[in-house]
């Protein structure tokens, strides 16, 4: 068997037509603003293509980029600021960060409202309350992504490799509020090929280039591979893969591709989380 291949394209696409939709609809242009710290090339590169995805869509964007020494109480200023000015929807600080910016104070400083990324504390709890609000986007494109495919998550054993604040933990909130039985594997896990056997739906947010091998997957599972690594190939060529080996095609009944899988789910999501924020704070809707 040769797992089919969830191509993250066709199912971003259709976020982002919503995403322009929704904008459309408002009196103002949403607007996101995108907040980067020093010269991280991969930063760089991911905040230029929000930047022009975001315009792409419709939405108002704007670029900050700070120095990599910037302090921590300017770049708390900045946040007060963009969270008290009406004409500011989405908030967004690119990470990682350098070591003198710790995450947590960052993340308390966006007001909640404009919390694109769903890292502020409240955000955090909401999604573990099964309340509304906004969740972090690449958890939120994941469940986008096996929806858009007709994966059910119904009452399906559903396996998560990694418990970052970024993927693992929200993914694995989101897949219960799914209704999926859960579980939650990390470095301390003892044998993680029994637990990965187990899923029928294995997400695998690890960031170790093919831990995932074809062993380790029950045959007919769906896997999805968050993993982004940029290896040299023969004759030094860069190529991009995953945390999922190829040969898990040949086990898996589905698969999401890297790149080109949940990479484009994620910007797309955030456009649609700058949407919501948006309605919300021009009192068009509940959340
Ligand atoms: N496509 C996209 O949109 C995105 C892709 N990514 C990519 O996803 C990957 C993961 O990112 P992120 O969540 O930020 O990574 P982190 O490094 O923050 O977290 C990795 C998690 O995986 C666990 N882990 C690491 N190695 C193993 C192992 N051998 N067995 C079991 N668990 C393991 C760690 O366990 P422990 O907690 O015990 O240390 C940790 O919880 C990266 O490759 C990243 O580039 C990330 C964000 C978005
Ligand atoms: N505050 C914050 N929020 C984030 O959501 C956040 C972040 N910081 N820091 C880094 C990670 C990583 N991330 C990705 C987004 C898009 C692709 C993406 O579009 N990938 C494409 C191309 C990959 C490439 O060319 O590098 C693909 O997989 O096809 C990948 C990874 C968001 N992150």
């Amino acid at each position: 068997m040769t797992a089919a291949v969830l191509a993250g394209a066709p199912a971003a696409q259709a976020l982002l037509g919503e995403a322009r939709r929704r904008a459309a609809a408002l009196p103002v242009r949403p607007h996101l603003h995108l907040i980067r710290v020093g010269q991280d090339p991969a930063s760089l590169s991911y905040v230029r293509g929000k930047d022009r995805q975001a315009r792409e869509a419709g939405l108002r964007s704007t670029v900050h980029a700070l120095p990599e020494d910037v302090a921590l109480p300017a770049l708390l200023a900045l946040l007060d600021h963009l969270s008290a000015d009406p004409e500011a929807h989405g908030i967004l600080v690119q990470l990682p960060l350098p070591p003198h910016l710790p995450p947590a104070a960052v993340q308390a400083a966006t007001d909640p409202r404009k919390d694109v990324d769903g890292f502020h504390p409240l955000n955090v709890g909401r999604l573990w309350a099964g309340q509304p609000g906004l969740a972090p986007c690449t958890a939120l494109g994941i469940l986008a992504l096996l929806r858009h495919y007709g994966q059910p998550l119904s009452g399906r054993s559903a396996v998560v490799v990694g418990r970052s604040p970024i993927v693992g933990r929200p993914v694995a909130g989101l897949l219960l509020a799914a209704d999926a039985t859960v579980t939650v594997a990390h470095l301390r896990t003892p044998d993680l090929g029994r637990v990965t056997r187990d899923a029928d739906v294995l997400i695998v947010a690890a960031g170790q280039p093919h831990l995932i091998t074809a062993d380790m997957v029950r045959p007919g599972a769906a896997v999805v591979d968050v993993g982004i690594h940029r290896l040299t190939g023969p004759g030094g060529a860069p190529h991009l893969t995953g945390d999922v080996h190829p040969g898990v095609a040949q086990v898996a009944g589905a698969l999401t591709p890297v790149p080109g899988g949940v990479g484009p789910m994620t910007v797309a999501q955030l456009l649609l989380n700058t949407v919501q924020a948006a309605e919300a704070q021009l009192g068009r809707s509940a959340a």
